[in-house]
Formats: C-alpha cells, sequence, structure tokens
C-alpha cells in the first residue's frame, strides 16, 4: 500500500513529543512517530539512538515518561489481553522455550490467540513460510542462531498480528536466510511492520518509509527517494559514447537521457543513472544531526 493511501486511514501508530529518561538522562527527546494500516517503516538510527526504548514503550514493555502514545487506538500503558492479542513481537533476543519442539511451540501459542483473532496461523502453514520445514520436530534448544531467528519470527507472526514490531530481525542471518525472511515480509498482507535494522540495503528493500533517530530525536522521515533528494538534488549519469566514457551531475537526469538517446540513439552504450545509495544518505544525515546535537 502507498504512504499516501495509509496515512488517510487513522494510524496504527502515532506517537507526540514521546519522552523517556533513564534517571537524569534523556534518552528520547520529543519522538513524533506515525505509522499507517499495512505500512512498513523501518526505524534506523545509530547504537543508542533510542530505537529499542522507543519500540519497548510502544509494546507496552517499557513505561515512557512523557508525551502522547497509541498503537491500534489504545495507549500501551492500558493494553489489555485482547490489545496485545493484535500485536506481534519479535525482540532482539529470546531466551525460553528450549526444550519445545518447533510445531509443539507454534500450535501452544495459538491457543492464546484463537480467544481473540479472527484468523491465526496453521502452524505447518507458517513454518513452511519461514523455512523452517524440515526442522518442524526439532526441539528449540537444537536449532542454529539462524533457525532459532526464523522461528522467533514465526511467533512474532502466528497470531496474524496487525501489527508487528522486528528489532533486528535478521542479525545472525546468513544471506540465503536474509533473502528467505525478506520474501516472508514482502508477502504478508495487512500487517503493518515497524522494524529496527542496521542493514540499510533491508531497510531499503522492506520499508515503505524510513524514520531516522539520533541521540532520541527524529531527524529524518520520508521514503528512500525522499530522504536522497534531501541530502543530494543530483543524480550521476555514466555513458559510453563512440568508446569514449562520460560521467557527469545533473539534478533532472530524465531529460538529459532522454536529449541523450534522442541527439545520439544507439551510440550510447552502458548507460548508468545513479541516486545517493541510503547509505550514504544516511551517514550524512546523522553526521549533520551529531554535528548540531554536539554544538546545541
Ligand atoms: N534500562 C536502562 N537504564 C538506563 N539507560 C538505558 C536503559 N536502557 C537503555 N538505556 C540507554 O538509553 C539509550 C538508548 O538505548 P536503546 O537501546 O534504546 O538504543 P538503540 O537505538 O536501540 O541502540 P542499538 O542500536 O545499540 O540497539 C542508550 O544510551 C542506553 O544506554
Amino acid at each position: 500500500m502507498k504512504t499516501s493511501d495509509n496515512q488517510r486511514e487513522s494510524p496504527v501508530v502515532h506517537t507526540r513529543d514521546l519522552r523517556m529518561r533513564y534517571g537524569s538522562t534523556d534518552v528520547l527527546k520529543g519522538v513524533d512517530l506515525t505509522v499507517g494500516p499495512g505500512e512498513v517503516v523501518a526505524l534506523l538510527g545509530p547504537n543508542g539512538a533510542g530505537k529499542t526504548t522507543t519500540i519497548e514503550i510502544l509494546e507496552g514493555f517499557r513505561k515512557r515518561s512523557g508525551g502522547e502514545v497509541s498503537v491500534l487506538g489504545v495507549d500501551p500503558d492500558r493494553g489489555d489481553e485482547a490489545w496485545r492479542a493484535r500485536l506481534g513481537v519479535v525482540l532482539q533476543s529470546w531466551r525460553d522455550h528450549g526444550r519445545w519442539r518447533v510445531r509443539e511451540l507454534l500450535s501452544y501459542l495459538t491457543l492464546f490467540y484463537e480467544p481473540y483473532r479472527e484468523r491465526v496461523f496453521d502452524p505447518d502453514e507458517l513454518i513452511g513460510l519461514v523455512g523452517l520445514t524440515d526442522h518442524a520436530d526439532k526441539r528449540v534448544g537444537a536449532l542454529s542462531g539462524g533457525q532459532r531467528r526464523r522461528l522467533d519470527v514465526a511467533v512474532g507472526l502466528i497470531g496474524h498480528p496487525d501489527l508487528l514490531f522486528l528489532d533486528e530481525p535478521t542479525v545472525g542471518f546468513d544471506p540465503e536466510a536474509r533473502r528467505g525472511f525478506h520474501e516472508v515480509v514482502g508477502r504478508l498482507t495487512g500487517t503493518a511492520i515497524l522494524l529496527t535494522t542496521h542493514d540499510l540495503t533491508e531497510a531499503e528493500k522492506l520499508a515503505d518509509r524510513i524514520v531516522i533517530l539520533v541521540s532520541g530525536r527524529v531527524v529524518a522521515d520520508g521514503t528512500a527517494a525522499e530522504l536522497a533528494d534531501r541530502i543530494a538534488g543530483e543524480a550521476e549519469v555514466r555513458y559510453r559514447l563512440d568508446g569514449v566514457e562520460h560521467v557527469l551531475s545533473t539534478a533532472d537526469s530524465t531529460s538529459y537521457v532522454r536529449e541523450l538517446f534522442a541527439e545520439h540513439g544507439e551510440a550510447v552504450d552502458d548507460l548508468e543513472v545513479r541516486r545517493a545509495s541510503l547509505e550514504e544518505v544516511y551517514l550524512a544525515l546523522v553526521r549533520d544531526s551529531e554535528h548540531v546535537a554536539v554544538s546545541a
């Protein structure tokens, strides 16, 4: 679903001036965050920026110091079981369930969701979706790190959540497992997702919108392309003409390429148009924001 469509409906997550203080340290300094129905939002930021703290407040695991928070229309500090059953949570690490078997655990968890949800996942369907079919009868404690993480994702999804929190979901995945996970997320429909990650390729691939948090403040919020426009209005165009390589920067690469072909047609070879990568955009925004935070 497109961001513009989502924003017309009431958001599944909405915070205004969210604040968190540990002792005398302010770690969230007025965070405004919105996630629309079915929207996938990536929360990025350096270590210690406040991403996990934000997610834990939204999940109802941590009590905020100030500001307004609504998750699925409810203040997380007052969320009941029925509210919790609409959420899926994949934390950074779980330490429980080692003696359970994969299918057994997921089947058991459906019992919690069934009284509240119209639809829960069939455990075997979900096991297939996360690529654990060959391990369905294994004890959880005997899974590899990556297999364990796939199970974590399955645990988060079993109740067919309206909103799924994923805190660094693919840490420890091999490239194939990561791709498998991205496919799983891509196939989910009707579930809004708020994920944290340090993998910018993952953020760009999965997210409709990217929110960058630095030192407890949102410093950027938009699609990857919108963020790129903020720091770099120009794209780099490379091509080869009569065997000679040309490289130039232009603010209107579409018109440039159109004119290039109109003039030279098939003589143009190896054409490449490159905008700033999300990594370049991210590093520039974080650098600027940290500079402002230090000099303020
Ligand atoms: N229980 C706590 N008591 C005191 N300070 C805390 C507590 N939990 C987190 N902090 C501090 O709050 C700040 C934000 O931490 P948080 O875990 O939210 O950051 P993060 O953006 O998720 O970082 P990372 O990318 O490293 O996971 C950090 O400076 C951290 O040391």
